[in-house]
């Protein structure tokens, strides 16, 4: 019984992911750390489900999760609840390495920007998934999309390790059944929810950032 509760938690669910996203903005178009790191640990979930291979992709993105999670509870939490008041607290206590990285190497707004660099992957990704068709391959929209975003980001080590990774990314049915969605046509119409959000999360971070010449932060 226990051992099955335990499965239950580790299972992936879309709809959930979608929901966790939709929760990200305030009203006034804030960006809550809180349900944006709680957004991906659910894609988190389902890169675990694919398999071994993903384990030192996954393991970069809890440690910068983590990293988050660890500013929210921690004894200035209260200016961590939204982006844009992390972003303004850091900079304002000169708590961000702007040139190189020096005293502070893990950041906040730093680490957040990687994640923000992976949610265009993310989106880019989606799209082509929602508009593939059967014999789509996975790894090739995967792949377009790694090297339209967040490859430019990697050095030649961490590209040619995730290349490798996308080569056994299993086919689009397999990805639709881990989604936990139904059908093909259900997950294409759940996509076409989930993607405006995250497309809308992603911009009003890009422009917080660029506002604040904060998009190459070492
Ligand atoms: C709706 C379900 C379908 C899609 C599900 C996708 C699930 C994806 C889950 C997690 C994605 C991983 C995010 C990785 C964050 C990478 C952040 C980053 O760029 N880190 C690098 C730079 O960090 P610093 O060194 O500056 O601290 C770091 O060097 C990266 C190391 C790991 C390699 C990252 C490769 C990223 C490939 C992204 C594609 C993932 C493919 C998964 C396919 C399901």
């Amino acid at each position: 019984m226990a051992g099955s509760a335990v499965i239950e938690e580790q299972k992936f669910s879309l709809q959930e992911v979608l929901d966790t996203f939709k929760l990200c903005l305030s009203e006034n178009q804030d960006v809550y750390v809180e349900h944006y790191v709680a957004g991906w640990r659910g894609l988190v979930k389902f890169m675990n489900s694919l398999g071994n291979v993903f384990t030192f992709i996954s393991k970069d993105a809890v440690n910068k999760i983590q990293i988050l999670v660890n500013f929210l509870n921690g004894e200035n939490g209260s200016h961590y609840v939204t982006i844009q008041s992390m972003v303004k607290y850091e900079l304002d206590n000169q708590l961000v390495d702007l040139e190189k990285r020096g005293s502070h190497p893990e950041s906040g707004s730093r680490t957040l920007l990687r994640l923000h660099r992976a949610l265009r992957w993310l989106e880019l990704f989606l799209e082509r998934l929602r508009t593939s068709t059967e014999d789509s391959k996975t790894s090739v929209m995967c792949a377009d999309a790694y090297n339209e975003s967040l490859s430019q980001h990697h050095p030649w080590v961490i590209r040619k390790a995730a290349g490798m990774a996308f080569y056994v990314l299993p086919g689009r049915p397999t990805f639709f059944e881990v989604m936990n969605v139904g059908g093909a046509e259900k997950v294409v119409d759940m996509l076409g929810d989930a993607i405006p959000m995250i497309s809308k999360v992603y911009q009003i971070t890009e422009d917080l950032y660029a506002q604040n010449n904060l998009l190459e932060l070492p």
